[in-house]
């Protein structure tokens, strides 16, 4: 029956669930009665008017659609109406190119260490800029619930204590560098913070220190100069070793890894590495082998450290493993102190097992200054130097401008280290998709009769791509923001979406179903199903029983296609009231007459209808919400079996 086997895929073991299937051409479009009741701000396009709530965000504009799908990456947005505001549009469109909003104001980015000058420059063109060095963690937290941006290096620890101080206004944290082991990811995760770091500029910069180590701790370059300043001559003391034909293990075969292997090679030494992630071709590219930890470690003369701090690699060298390597190893690290346990190294040069050691990076920094490591006469130390050339901090820092600044525009930058990665070209695509994924959570959370939570949320995607060919990572983000918005003081975006379904036991799965439509639009069709719950409108129960919505984008505008087994054809905007009737003559005018004696603004209707003249769906649009009475007379009026009001 299927052209295609079924995949299935998963994103997150936990919540998310992905399969694919090709279905036959489908019967289900059969045109509903479509009863337009076309309204003045029918949207002729995909103009969307998004708007920043205020818990997270201080600032909002207007954008056109594909503005507005990257904001809700990076930020809390509601796509809270379609609308064809031409003017307004040019003009907020272009304040918030230069960070200014509607209402005058300006993001806040805090810099907390100092930063090049070309990146705060850029940043100064669109924020208001608060450089304020050596903070301490209490100051810190004072002053992040009014800022937008913090933008920090090594020094600034951004614990869970700060992204909660920021009380849901910070929307990006910028480490101008590569590790962020200083930033509690799985807290800014929580809190829907972006983190971007700035990885390439000083890759260099500390693949050259390395070397520099490697070369000054071989021949005791600190020591002797240390020595001749205090006025003496040893020559004989400070006869070092040399580089060539010694084997070098480099651990950890990334960026500063690679470039360290490339720099020792050329220095005429026999360079291996260990990876555990690296590509074989990569290395052997350079002329590297790659082996394992023990071979690495047991083998070389000289180790140099590139791995990043994680729960893994914290302590991954001592007593053990200082054990496992040759009497007179020298090791050098550039990387991050937690990697080595630092007390285990002292034993380790005591006994000489480590001949020499120079070290940049500490556990503690700076570390305490009777430290007996610092002040071993067999380490060279410097104090956190890797990065610090005129060049890799201008880098650093024009790299973290624009990844904070892009961000605060709501483009996700490349270098989002708690986000996946969405191509923008992608975005752009999917645009007027995400307005209707989002619409339909909100419309089927709201389907859904209290008592029971929402266990289980099932996503169909009808498209006639390839199943690869759809990312719908942004999609089902916006399905879970619409969905746990309106019944909890949660706000989603693409950075907490799958975290925050999983923290409230939301099982997300997805299902994507090939269709003979045209390709050139990315989705035809996305259905929404919620199992095991009751709904407040029986309607909405498909023969399996699940709540099952569905949405399709026409003309670049949301539309709800069906309800249930029902047809329906409703463009998604402002509020809807859904009425199952029997079908006979009048019903439109009864409730339309009720409506307007409420002063309440039709701007759809649409009737679906599986049986003539036995069961159908009303779907009305309306631009003002019905008071109570309104309600209570469309119940009265003796057709209508049920209803119900969605607030989209
Ligand atoms: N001293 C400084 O000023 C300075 C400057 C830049 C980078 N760094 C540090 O250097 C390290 C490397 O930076 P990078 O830009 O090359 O990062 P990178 O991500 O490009 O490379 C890190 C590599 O480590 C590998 N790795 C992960 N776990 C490993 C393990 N258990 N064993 C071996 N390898 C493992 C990864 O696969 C990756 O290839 C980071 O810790 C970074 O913070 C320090
Ligand atoms: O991870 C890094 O990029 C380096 O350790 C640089 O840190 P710094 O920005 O504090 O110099």
């Amino acid at each position: 029956m299927f052209s295609k086997a079924m995949a299935t895929s998963v994103f997150n073991p936990c919540s998310i669930i992905t399969t694919s299937r090709a279905q036959p051409k489908s019967s289900s479009s059969r045109p509903s009665q479509l009863l337009s009741f076309l309204h003045s701000n029918n949207p002729a396009g995909p103009i969307v008017d998004l708007k920043f709530s205020a818990a997270a965000c201080s600032w909002g504009c207007q954008y056109d659609s594909k503005q507005s799908l990257s904001r809700c990456l990076a930020a809390n947005i509601t796509s809270s109406a379609l609308k064809t505001a031409e003017s307004s549009r040019e003009t907020s469109t272009l304040l918030a190119a230069e960070g200014v909003s509607s209402s005058g104001t300006r993001p806040t980015i805090l810099v907390s260490e100092k930063l090049g000058e070309a990146g705060l420059q850029l940043l100064r063109s669109f924020g208001d800029v608060d450089c304020s060095y050596d903070l301490s963690p209490e100051q810190l937290c004072e002053k992040i619930s009014s800022c937008d941006a913090l933008i920090v290096r090594s020094g600034t620890k951004v614990t869970r204590q700060v992204l909660e101080a920021a009380k849901g206004r910070l929307k990006v944290v910028g480490r101008a560098g590569v590790g962020i082991d200083n930033v509690d990811l799985q807290a800014a995760t929580e809190f829907g913070c972006l983190v971007v770091n700035a990885p390439t500029a000083n890759t260099v910069a500390a693949a050259e220190h390395g070397i520099a180590l490697i070369a000054a701790m071989a021949r005791n370059v600190a020591q002797a100069d240390a020595s001749m300043k205090a006025g003496k001559w040893q020559r004989s003391k400070y006869v070092g070793v040399s580089l060539v034909g010694k084997t070098l293990a480099v651990m950890g075969f990334g960026k500063v890894g690679s470039e360290v292997a490339r720099r020792a090679k050329g220095l005429g030494m026999h360079v291996i590495a260990h990876d555990p992630y690296a590509p074989a071709d990569k290395a052997r590219a350079i002329g590297v082998d790659l082996v394992s930890f023990d071979q690495a470690i047991s083998t070389a003369d000289f180790i140099s450290l590139h791995m990043p701090l994680t729960a893994t690699t914290s302590k991954i060298f001592n007593d053990d493993t200082f054990g496992k390597m040759k009497k007179g190893v020298r090791i050098v690290n550039v990387a991050r102190g937690g990697v080595i346990d630092e007390e285990a190294l002292v034993r380790a040069l005591d006994s000489g097992k480590v001949a020499q050691a120079a070290l940049d990076v500490f556990t503690e920094e700076p570390p305490a200054k009777d430290s007996k490591l610092v002040q071993h006469e067999n380490v060279t130390v410097t104090p956190h130097l890797g990065a610090s050339t005129k060049e890799a901090q201008e880098g650093v820092a024009i790299e973290i401008a624009e990844a904070v600044v892009g961000a605060l525009k709501g483009e996700l930058s490349a270098t989002a280290v708690n986000a996946p990665m969405v191509p923008q070209e992608v975005m752009t695509e999917l645009a007027p998709y995400v307005v209707l994924a989002e619409k339909l959570g909100r419309l089927a959370v709201q389907l859904v009769a209290g008592g029971r939570g929402i266990k289980s949320v099932k996503v169909v995607y009808q498209s006639a791509r390839d199943p690869d060919d759809l990312d719908t990572r942004l999609l089902r983000a916006m399905i879970t923001k619409g969905i746990i918005e309106p019944i909890s003081s949660s706000f989603i975006n693409l950075v907490n979406a799958d975290f925050t379904a999983k923290e409230k036991g939301l099982r997300i799965s997805e299902e994507r179903v090939v269709v003979d439509t045209s390709p050139e639009f990315p989705v035809h069709s996305i259905q929404v199903l919620i199992s095991n719950v009751d709904s407040k409108f029986a309607s909405a129960v498909s023969e399996n029983g699940e709540i099952s919505i569905e949405g399709r984008v026409k003309y670049g505008v949301p539309h709800l296609t069906r309800v249930g087994s029902f047809e329906v054809d409703v463009s998604l905007e402002g509020n809807l009231i859904l009425c199952r009737q029997i079908d006979q003559p009048g019903m439109i005018g009864q409730v339309g007459n009720i409506l307007g004696q409420g002063n309440i603004n039709v701007s759809f209707m649409s009737v679906g209808r599986t049986v003539r003249r036995n069961k159908a769906i009303m779907a009305i649009g309306v631009d003002e919400e019905p008071d109570k009475e309104a309600l209570r007379k469309i119940g009265t009026v003796p057709a209508i079996e049920e209803f119900v009001f969605l607030n989209l």
